[in-house]
């Protein structure tokens, strides 16, 4: 909220729905604030690797992997700079890195414009064949970022093991059912699409600070559009 990032009011969404938030992580956009957002992926990725007895929510742990996808746009910073705290900060931490632990995490990303000159393709950074990668991402909506990541790390050869999202809004799909976060699973497999912070997180936190009127449009918001635990 200090840069502007997560906003309460009345939002109209792709999905047409009227949020009485939103979230812009191109905001996230200073030093300290990026230190802070890689830390919390690396460490969520760090506890999503652990066996499911202490893993957060029980379930299969991600495997060790050798690179970081950022989609663009924004998902690059958040991959590149992840990639730096797993070196500064969790490189002797066991099994996280499939590979030459010496390597470490290298980090890619897709181009959003076609390039037909000097290297070309539309993937730029490590290569991801016959890697496993994880992709970072801020929120998913329908998903179609993160879909597309999926497929181009695989018609390179890769293997996406996990997606890390910084904010899972838990709602339903447009058929009132699964989620996003569901179908992408059914994709990549089961309990791999990990987030940093819930919507129930941001409920939790509107409490504790007393923000009642955020918090009944919160409220009211899930009613109609969360996710039934
Ligand atoms: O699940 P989706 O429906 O794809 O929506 C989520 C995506 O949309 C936003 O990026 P956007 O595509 O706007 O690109 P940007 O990062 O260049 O702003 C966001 O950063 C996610 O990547």
């Amino acid at each position: 909220m200090s840069c502007e990032a997560l906003k309460f009011g009345s939002f109209t969404l792709k999905s047409g729905r009227i949020s009485p938030y939103f979230f812009n992580a191109g905001l996230l956009s200073t030093g300290p604030i990026l230190s802070i957002l890689s830390e919390a992926f690396a460490a969520t990725i760090v506890a999503a690797q652990q066996p499911s007895s202490s893993n957060p929510d029980h379930s299969t742990p991600i495997p060790p992997f050798d690179v970081l996808f950022g989609p663009a746009y924004k998902g690059i910073a958040f991959a590149a700079t992840t990639a730096l705290v797993l070196h500064t900060h969790y490189r002797e931490t066991p099994n996280i890195i499939s590979s030459n632990p010496e390597t470490g995490i290298g980090f890619a990303y897709n181009r959003k414009e076609i390039k037909s000159h000097g290297e070309g393709g539309s993937l730029v950074g490590s290569s991801v064949s016959n890697k496993k990668v994880i992709i970072l991402d801020d929120v998913m909506t329908a998903g179609t970022a993160v879909r597309e990541a999926i497929d181009i790390v695989r018609k390179e050869g890769g293997e996406v093991v996990g997606v890390i999202q910084l904010l899972d809004r838990e709602e339903v799909g447009k058929d009132g059912a699964s989620s996003t976060v569901h179908e992408v699973e059914g994709i990549i497999g089961k309990g791999r699409v990990k987030s940093i912070l819930r919507m129930r997180d941001l409920i939790a936190w509107l409490k504790s600070k007393g923000m009642q009127k955020e918090l009944e449009d919160m409220e009211e918001y899930r009613s109609k559009y969360g996710l039934k635990d």
